[in-house]
């Protein structure tokens, strides 16, 4: 198709706006997916997205619009995820198109993850197009939101169009408006070939597929091709584009957004963020790249069973390619045994990690409890970052420990000012700012540590103020803390897996709150066993968890054969998630007692 009747676009929103159900409703307005197959949040393919009602993966689509002025248009589409942990995905699918669609809820009105999502986009250069989404909801005022979004965000919203995904009014406008409004790709097909990948996976038969967008020159089966970053070389075997089933073509050209494969077992070799050019007749320089985001939270992943290590190396070599912000190197404990530190984006992620290799690769996973990374200088002089508290200097050797310090910027209608300003002083935060955004809404700026709003800041923060707070943040730098490492010694014995960095003044309270919630999740044993919260050698809180006297089989008055049998199995379920330390038996939630335990 003729260059100027492509649009390659992304919808962006703050999380729940919805830009899932929108996508499914283009979808199906363009027949791209029969009426019969249309399942609802069609590109949330992962089963994992459609439980939990969120977007993970980015997914790119390719469909055919007939436009009232007669003409066909392709359009590729490539929907994002919202929540702030995939700000990685956002920015890589953006950097794939030329327009963005801005959903944004009619009810809730611009949000924080709205304002972020604009910023990436604007730095992408991308053409915007306003939309209104959910005024079927009663409570919907589209006026009043565009007004903000065009004194939040300086977008002209003359024109915005006024729909409801839901049952599909309007969007056949949002459609006009992509073909009139949206630039076509604006690239050279006889220039030297430059093909952005902005995401690839594993194929077991056909090795990685990589995800493509072509920003100059054509490419087609049996061309030498080499990635400009690794340097590896390889013949394409085939391409195509997604519809969203496969489909092959005979060739990609620019403005084209598509998948090659290309027989390439290495993983390694393809990088997300990467150029593809030829081997004759190259590009001169790569296209640019992706923002690098640095993982924010780290935690160690064992296998439950030892033997299958290598499983969950090849696993998570194989996830990254899917997820190119997952960061991971092997590391070993007492307690755990050979394992992997991995670095994530966020909490979400992590969670998301961790269930795709349990679900996907089959595996049985411990996680410890989630670390930021500190920056350790020691009395030497030496500096040392510090993802894994199990690896903290002795005492006497740090000079002073630095942690990392976010900006966190929170949208709050003004009855709950007061409640948020307790909770990130509660966390340790300093104000900085506040200002009015509109009638009923404030906007506040706080910096934090990060270690404080990686827990359950953004549960605290929803339910103080009973979901209507949205926040966003970013990264501002370090700055030194009273800091200092918590052990926790099971039976006499420090269990390294369950260290944290602790800020000093809260450490009683933290030490205290760690031993009952372990109380509470390790299960009774043979012996009495002292659960204790330590600092150097110091013991800061005890308690024990009782010896076992009754047989389980107790409880099921010697008789119905069944019932017993179902009591063994549920314990052998039970008994899966454990790992034998020591003499004692810890269970998976243990080493994330730190996530639940209540301190207050
Ligand atoms: N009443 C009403 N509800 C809508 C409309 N559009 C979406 N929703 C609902 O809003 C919720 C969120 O919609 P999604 O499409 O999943 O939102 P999203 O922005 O894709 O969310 P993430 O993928 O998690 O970022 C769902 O329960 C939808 O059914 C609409 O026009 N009207």
């Amino acid at each position: 198709m003729d260059q100027s009747h492509i649009r390659n676009f992304s919808i962006i929103a703050h999380i729940d706006h919805g830009k899932s159900t929108l996508a499914d409703r283009i979808l199906e307005m363009t027949d791209t997916v029969e009426k019969r197959e249309m399942k609802e949040q069609l590109l949330d393919s992962m089963d994992l997205e459609r439980e939990r009602g969120i977007t993970i993966k980015l997914n790119a689509v390719q469909l055919v619009y007939h436009a009232k002025n007669g003409e066909d248009y392709i359009f590729h589409l490539i929907d994002t995820p919202g929540h702030v942990d995939f700000t990685y995905e956002v920015s890589r699918s953006l950097a794939a198109c030329d327009g963005a669609i801005l959903v944004v809820d009619a009810a809730q009105g611009v949000q924080a993850q709205t304002l972020a999502n604009v910023y990436l986009a604007l730095e992408n250069d991308l053409e915007i197009l306003p939309v209104l989404n959910k005024i079927d909801l009663p409570s919907a005022q589209p006026e009043l939101v565009k007004k903000e979004i065009e004194d939040m965000i300086g977008l002209d919203c003359s024109d915005a169009v006024e729909i409801s995904a839901k049952s599909g009014q309007g969007v056949e406008d949002v459609l006009e408006q992509i073909v009139a409004k949206l630039p076509s790709p604006s690239g050279k097909p006889n220039a030297p070939l430059q093909a952005l990948v902005f995401d690839s996976l594993y194929d077991p038969y056909r090795g990685v597929i990589a995800f493509v967008s072509i920003k100059n020159g054509t490419i087609k089966p049996k061309d030498k091709i080499r990635f400009m970053a690794s340097g590896a070389e390889y013949e394409v075997i085939e391409v195509g584009v997604r519809t969203p089933k496969e489909v092959q073509e005979d060739e990609l050209s620019t403005g084209d957004v598509g998948w090659i494969s290309a027989a390439i077992k290495n993983i390694e070799n393809v990088r997300v963020g990467d150029t593809i050019t030829h081997v004759e007749n190259p590009a001169e320089k790569p296209l640019e790249g992706y923002r690098q985001m640095q993982p924010m939270v780290y935690c160690g992943l064992y296998p439950v069973d030892n033997a299958r290590y290598d499983d969950l190396k090849d696993a998570l070599a194989k996830l990254k390619l899917n997820d190119a912000s997952l960061q991971y190197e092997p590391e070993t404990s007492q307690a755990l045994g050979f394992g992997f530190r991995c670095g994530f984006l966020g909490l979400l992620h992590m969670d998301v990690i961790e269930e795709r290799l349990e679900r996907e690769y089959n595996l049985n996973l411990i996680a410890t409890s989630p670390s930021v990374i500190y920056h350790v200088y020691k009395t030497d002089g030496e500096m040392v970052a510090i993802d894994n508290p199990a690896a903290l200097p002795p005492a006497q050797n740090i000079d002073r420990i630095e942690e990392p310090y976010v900006k966190a910027e929170i949208l709050v209608p003004k009855e709950y000012v007061g409640a948020i300003m307790d909770l990130c002083q509660k966390k340790r935060g300093e104000y900085v700012d506040m200002q009015v955004i509109d009638e009923v809404r404030m906007q506040i700026v706080y910096e934090l540590p990060l270690s404080e709003i990686i827990y359950d800041f953004f549960d605290k923060l929803k339910s103080s103020t009973k979901g209507y707070a949205s926040f966003d943040y970013a990264f501002t730098g370090y700055r030194p803390s009273k800091l200092v490492k918590m052990d926790i010694l099971l039976n006499g014995q420090i269990i390294d897996a369950l260290s944290t960095i602790v800020f000093k003044d809260f450490a009683y309270r933290r030490g205290n709150a760690m031993t009952i919630k372990l109380k509470d999740l390790i299960p009774k044993q043979q012996f009495e066993i002292p659960v204790q919260a330590a600092i150097g050698g110091k013991i800061i809180a005890r308690t024990n968890i009782k010896a076992l006297r009754k047989n389980v089989l107790a409880k099921c008055y010697g008789g119905d054969i069944s019932r017993k049998k179902k009591l063994l199995e549920k314990q052998k379920e039970g008994k899966k998630r454990m790992k034998m330390v020591g003499s004692v038996e810890i269970p998976q939630e243990a080493f994330m007692a730190v996530l639940s335990m209540d301190e207050e």
